[in-house]
């Protein structure tokens, strides 16, 4: 059945006309809503019969903003006719400059232009909880209702730039302290409150207030020009690569030093060129990959219904158990973790201990929760009480023997409908459940390190994995608020697959005799948290050394042997945890670039001795860019080719969410569709044919170079899903 969508208006005796919006899940608002705003405010104003008007949105949400699908359809059209005229007819016109006084109504959520239609109007009658906020940097352009202009006329200039900078929603509670919000009530009050404060209005006993107008939260221009310079520092940190941020400051100042209207007027001019910016399309990109990622056919689709998980067994106290553990218990699920001995049981809940102990200290947590949290954690030496857990997660050594023998064990001891579930980042789900008959209920649980931050987790599913315990997992993954990806079982999976030329690609250069400080800064440049090499202190070098082999024995065609990191550990530098790497780490002070690393880098490059003419090659930092990102995309590509994600903008997402891709870019195939397939098939066979089969382009890419296609257009050929 198609969803009901559209605006009424009904008109009460008492004179109100209450105009509501209905467009399931969020209200958002697609051009049909804005043409019934339109139509029924001039409507309303004409009604004689009509005295006063209550703006709310319908099944508990007033608005989650304009609709994001017409951004990708400018995305793809190029049309910015498609955008509908918004900000002076309807919310300047017929709304705010109204003569009779318009209410909002709000529950649940105002969001963007949402928030900026509650904003036009003449005061806000709000619900409690109601999230309130203009996230519209987070998509890359700048709030185009006249929010820029209103929020800091009535929160105040400093509130409303750190919303809008950081795109931080507050709840209707904090908006009523600020101003943004006239009068909370109970939801089943909210309507009749807010007729009878648009009446009020009317009738003179409540001020007439036009937002625009304001001027009393402002201040003094000196202390605006003080507020946006911290503001402009503020962008520069935080999103040094993206226009949104410095384009949305100038909007504002517009509106400090010109007036509200000429504020608005330049909303509508840069909003429109920031529409069409490869930063909107990344990240527009990025909203609708994520949500898609929550679709997996043939088992969200089929009927199925999450079990409930309430308890969970984690077998190993280590840096990702223990994470795991966290993250579990933050979301009130009780969790057994199992140790081989009490020393290592301590150290392990210890580590949980820390990590929640480390939230509270940053704010994140509250002591209550902390101590609620922790009194759901048991440590065990046994398996006794693993007959009744809902999961076990095992986060072991990467050793198969030792995963093969504990999960024949879990089979006996854990109840039949228990998911057995395993965090390996490399071995092979079949080899780890090849001694069990419980192949079905055996799938991968791949977090990333610290598991209780990092919010992808890879679903790995073998060919036997049932479609139920996929969704169990995956609404596990969402309750500890995780964004769950389902993938295919392979070496490395996703993302570890995907990105294992990042430093192979970045060893090659070196031993090319390119600074390896100097490639860690182009790619941080570029967008990426950390460079390559930064990245490998972080992860430890014995962990690099230890998973080498395991690729090796099947991407061996195309991989760099570099013997740089046997070299660093030769050298008793093992990377962030013993405080020596390629970088030195003092606690307190960032890490600094190791100046002793440079003759293990020339012991390396003797040994490989890959240099053209002995001479160090000299690249500029654009090749820097391609040589180490390109070859990743070569293995995506082979990803896509597989079938090891459903769709390309799944690993769009494990990209930006387990590797920190920039997400303005839209993620790893985002990104080399909109470098262009052909571009990146001839650099790649170019370098190949000096540096062999690291670069030889792909298969899957070279025919989409050739077809003219987009790396993401095509689904895979050999699922294995
Ligand atoms: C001119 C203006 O200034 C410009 C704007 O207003 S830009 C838009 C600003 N608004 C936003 O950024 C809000 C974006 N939405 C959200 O953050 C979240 O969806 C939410 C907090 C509203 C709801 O979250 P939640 O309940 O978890 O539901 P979520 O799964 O995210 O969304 C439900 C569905 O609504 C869709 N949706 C949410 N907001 C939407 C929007 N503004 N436009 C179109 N679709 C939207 C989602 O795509 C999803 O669709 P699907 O079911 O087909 O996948």
């Amino acid at each position: 059945m198609a969803k009901k969508i559209g605006v009424t208006m009904e008109v009460g005796n008492d004179g109100v006309a209450v105009i509501t919006i209905t467009n399931p899940p969020v209200n958002s608002l697609a051009s049909p809503i804005i043409a019934g705003l339109k139509e029924k405010f001039q409507d309303a104003n004409q009604r004689n019969d009509v005295k006063a008007i209550v703006l709310t949105g319908n099944n508990g949400r007033f608005s989650g903003g304009f609709d994001i699908n017409v951004f990708q359809q400018v995305h793809k059209t190029g049309d910015l006719s498609l955008m509908p005229e918004v900000s002076v007819e309807l919310v300047c016109n017929l709304m705010e400059d109204s003569r009779k006084p318009v209410v909002a109504a709000v529950e649940g959520l105002a969001l963007g232009g949402g928030l900026e239609l509650a904003m036009a109007c003449h005061a806000r009658v709000a619900a409690p909880k109601a999230q309130l906020g203009l996230p519209e940097l987070t998509l890359g352009v700048i709030p185009g209702f006249g929010g820029t202009q209103r929020l800091p006329r009535l929160v105040g200039l400093a509130k409303a730039t750190d919303m809008i900078l950081l795109s931080k929603s507050i709840l209707s509670e904090e908006g009523h302290k600020l101003g943004l919000v006239d009068a909370l009530v109970p939801p089943g009050d909210l309507l009749s409150a807010s007729r009878k404060w648009a009446l009020d209005i009317a009738d003179g006993r409540k001020p007439f207030l036009r937002s625009l107008h304001r001027t009393d939260k402002i201040g003094s221009l000196s202390e605006a020009r003080a507020i946006l310079k911290n503001s402009r520092q503020l962008a520069k940190k935080i999103a040094p690569n993206m226009p949104q941020h410095h384009a949305c400051i100038e909007v504002i100042e517009e509106g400090i030093v010109h007036g509200g209207y000429s504020g608005v007027l330049k909303e509508a001019e840069v909003f429109k060129q920031l529409v069409l910016s490869d930063t909107a399309k990344g990240l527009v990109h990025v909203f609708f990959a994520q949500r898609a990622t929550s679709k997996v056919p043939n088992v969200t689709d089929v009927g199925l219904k999450p079990r409930p998980i309430k308890k969970v067994a984690i077998i190993g106290g280590g840096l990702m158990g223990s994470g795991i553990a966290t993250a579990l218990l933050l979301s009130n699920i009780r969790v057994l973790l199992k140790e081989i001995n009490t020393e290592y049981l301590m150290k392990g809940i210890k580590s949980v201990e820390a990590n929640i102990k480390g939230l509270v200290s940053r704010g994140k947590l509250t002591q209550d929760k902390a101590g609620k949290a922790l009194s759901l954690l048991k440590g065990v030496l046994d398996y006794t009480e693993f007959k009744d857990v809902d999961m076990v997660i095992e986060a072991v050594i990467e050793n198969i023997q030792l995963k093969q023998s504990i999960f024949k064990e879990l089979e006996k001891v854990c109840s039949p409908h228990c998911i057995l579930a395993s965090n390996t980042s490399t071995i092979d789900l079949d080899v780890i459940g090849e001694k069990t008959n419980s192949k079905d209920r055996i799938v991968g649980a791949h977090f990333f390190s610290p598991a209780h931050l990092m919010t992808l987790l890879e679903i790995v599913r073998s060919k036997n994995t049932s479609a139920q315990v996929i969704l169990d997992l995956m609404a596990v993954g969402k309750a500890i608020k995780k964004v769950p990806v389902v993938v295919g079982n392979c070496i490395g999976f996703a993302v570890n697959r995907t990105f294992f030329p990042y430093a192979q690609a970045a060893h090659m250069l070196t031993n090319l005799g390119v600074d390896l400080f100097r490639i860690d800064s182009v790619i941080t440049s570029f967008g990426l948290p950390l460079g390559p090499f930064q990245l490998g202190d972080l992860a430890g070098h014995g962990i690099g050394l230890a998973v080498g082999p395991i690729y090796a024995k099947v991407y061996g065609d195309r991989m760099f042997n570099s013997p740089l990191t046997e070299l660093l550990l030769k050298s008793g530098r093992n990377g962030k945890i013993n405080g020596r790497g390629f970088y030195i780490y003092e606690k307190g002070s960032k890490p600094k670039p190791d100046p002793q690393v440079l003759s293990i880098v020339e012991e390396s490059r003797k040994l490989t001795n890959i240099m053209p003419g002995g001479k160090p090659r000299s690249v500029s930092d654009k090749e820097i860019v391609e040589m180490i990102l390109f070859p990743v995309v070569n293995e995506a590509c082979r990803v896509l080719d597989e079938g090891v994600v459903i769709r390309a903008a799944d690993l769009d997402i494990a990209s930006v969410l387990g590797m920190s891709f920039p997400s303005y870019r839209g993620g790893i195939v985002f990104w080399a569709d909109m470098v262009g397939p052909k571009y990146i098939y001839e650099r790649l066979k170019r370098l190949s044919e000096t540096y062999g089969g690291f670069f030889k382009p792909s298969r899957y890419l070279e025919e989409r170079a050739m077809k003219g296609m987009l790396l993401s257009e095509s689904q895979s050929s050999r699922s294995r899903m």
